[in-house]
């Protein structure tokens, strides 16, 4: 019903007039709605020094204008006007005035997709607006047009906001006239005791402003609602003559079509016609308002009450399309808010769409980012299987060539085993065969060495072998294969030497055993050894002949005393 349009209030009355373009402009506000003569008069004083504004306040003078324009009833010059000032002011709060009465105009013009499609944006700057007044401009917008479209609890909501927000009591009342009028138009018999105690005394409290008369006018329509029209008439009367002096049309037809229909309901037919044409009359530019088809409903049912059937035809046909008009109005507002709705709908629906995309995005980021990981991990368990592996097989190796080595090797003096020292030995007879070069072989038995046992023991025994061991080893070159042919018994090959170089070297190990005796690991028992020797000059390259012949040369040995060396010769073959 644009009652927030013509009453904004939104800023308090200030300091007499002077001509300072701020203070003007505060004045100006402040008296808009309540003296539109003063008003007036201040507008012509704004232009007079509109030079000296700033451009803020040369768009804040522009948005009064605007509204001047549109109390005068052209809506449509006003809208594009209010329109470029939310567009073009830097001042949050004149943009959010601005769009809340575009608002207000669109509903006047019947625009409601549009007046909805804006509800949103402006309510979303609403925590950003701290100025009371202007805030409840906002919210009384949100509340008129919730109820225009049907939804009564959103409305109670936002007038439930406009009344514990309120600076005064005329804003107050406001809240008051929205929560009680949305309780009446979702078909309520009555307002509950606490808020009919409450609206009455807010907008008793706030003198006969448009809304605190619209209020009473509410309590009449409640009164009526439950059979009690001549409390209406009594509320509707002692405050006609108001808003009458008030002078806003729509209230004016309200107030005349509800005494219409009191006075119906009571009998007294002529003050209902009388109220009835007068709210007709008062609305003859509006001719799908609530009011109007009322009004016809009266004036119908008293033409056929009086039998006067021609007239009671014709009020009935203009009863029918008024109400038509008004309910498609209805149907209208409906939609448009579901249409609003929709869009919004659609919004969060697009909103909500981009915000799953950036989600599986960023999971997306953090399953790349994990793979990377798991391969890093993979990568790095790779190389340590590596490592293991590569140490495994140091270690095995190892293992391996100690084990070769010591498969190789006589547990007890550390020299080459008989299998070994055959392997070796037949390699350097060949390598000597092939260079035309001469070898020889030395057989070493210990002497009475079963003595040593039988007398010290085993352990003295195996020093005993140690010992002599490491004698003969002093007096042999690297080149020569030494080995441990069994029990008491050891090999040499000598490469590259003959019977008679071979001599002093097997005469050097003779003596050096010898000696090792006086070390007394055997005490009473002298240690000595037999030596046979065999030359691959006389024998052949053949390992196995040579130890024979050499074994025969040692056999000598042992038969002539021990202790001694012996040459193969032929004779000793017979
Ligand atoms: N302590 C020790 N004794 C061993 C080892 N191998 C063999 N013998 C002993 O060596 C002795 C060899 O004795 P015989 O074959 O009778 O020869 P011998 O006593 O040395 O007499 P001749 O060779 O004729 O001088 C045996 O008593 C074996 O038990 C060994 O590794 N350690």
């Amino acid at each position: 019903m644009l009652l927030l349009l013509f009453e904004a209030g939104a800023v308090a009355a200030t300091a007499p007039v002077s001509d300072d373009p701020a203070q003007l402009l505060r004045q100006a506000e402040s008296v808009e709605s309540s003296n539109h003569a003063k008003f007036n008069e201040l507008m012509r004083q704004l232009d007079a020094v509109a030079a000296r504004l700033s451009p803020q306040q040369k768009l804040h003078l522009r948005y009064l204008e605007a509204r001047r324009i549109a109390f005068a009833g052209n809506y449509a010059a006003a809208l594009p006007s209010l329109t470029a000032i939310s567009d073009q002011t830097e001042d949050p709060v004149l943009a959010f005035r601005a769009i809340a009465t575009v608002i207000d105009l669109m509903v006047a013009e019947s625009r409601y997709e549009e007046a909805f499609a804006k509800l949103n944006p402006l309510l979303e700057q609403l925590p950003k607006i701290k100025e009371p007044g202007v805030r409840i401009q906002g919210l009384g917008v949100a509340a008129q047009l919730y109820i225009e479209a049907g939804q009564y609890d959103v409305s109670t909501h936002y007038a439930d906001q406009m009344i514990r927000e309120s600076p005064d009591t005329q804003s107050a009342c406001k809240g008051w006239f929205y929560k009680s009028d949305a309780l009446f138009e979702s078909g309520s018999a009555q307002l509950p005791a606490d808020q009919l105690h409450d609206g009455a005394e807010a907008c008793a409290k706030a003198g006969d402003t448009l809304f605190s008369l619209s209020f009473r006018h509410l309590l009449a329509g409640f009164d009526m609602r439950r059979g009690r029209p001549e409390s209406a008439i009594r509320v509707l009367q002692a405050n006609y003559p108001k808003v009458l002096q008030a002078g806003f049309p729509p209230q004016v037809t309200q107030f005349e079509a509800t005494l219409a229909a009191a006075y119906r309901q009571i009998g007294d037919l002529a003050s209902a016609v009388k109220f009835a044409n007068s709210a007709l009359m008062t609305d003859a530019n509006r001719s799908y308002s609530k009011s109007t088809a009322s009004a016809y409903r009266v004036l119908y049912e008293v033409a056929k009450e009086r039998g006067d059937s021609k007239g009671s035809l014709a009020y009935l046909e203009k009863y029918v399309v008024a109400h038509d008009g008004y309910q498609s109005r209805l149907s209208a507002k409906a939609l448009a808010y579901q249409i609003a709705k929709q869009q919004v709908l659609a919004k969060k629906l697009q909103i909500d769409g981009l915000d799953k995309k950036n989600r599986i995005l960023a999971l997306q980021g953090e399953l790349d980012r994990k793979a990377a990981e798991t391969s890093r991990l993979y990568v790095a368990l790779l190389l340590m299987v590596l490592a293991s592996i590569i140490v495994w097989a140091y270690r095995v190796k190892r293992s391996q060539l100690r084990f070769m080595r010591l498969a190789r090797r006589d547990g007890l003096t550390g020299i080459f085993n008989r299998q070994h020292f055959v392997n070796e030995a037949e390699r350097e007879l060949r390598y000597c065969r092939k260079s035309a070069r001469d070898a020889c072989l030395v057989l070493i038995d210990l002497d009475h060495f079963k003595l040593v046992n039988d007398t010290h023991g085993h352990a003295v025994g195996d020093r005993v072998l140690k010992r002599a061991v490491d004698a003969c080893q002093a007096h042999l070159r690297s080149t020569d294969v030494f080995g441990r042919l069994g029990e008491e018994e050891f090999g040499v090959l000598l490469p590259e030497c003959t019977l008679d170089s071979v001599l002093p070297s097997v005469e050097q190990m003779r003596a050096a055993i010898a000696a090792a005796s006086i070390a007394g690991d055997a005490p009473g028992i002298p240690i000595s050894a037999s030596f046979g020797v065999a030359a691959a000059a006389s024998s052949g390259y053949a390992l196995r002949q040579l130890m024979i012949d050499a074994d025969r040369a040692l056999y000598q040995a042992k038969r002539e005393g021990r202790n001694r060396i012996r040459l193969f010769d032929a004779g000793m073959r017979g």
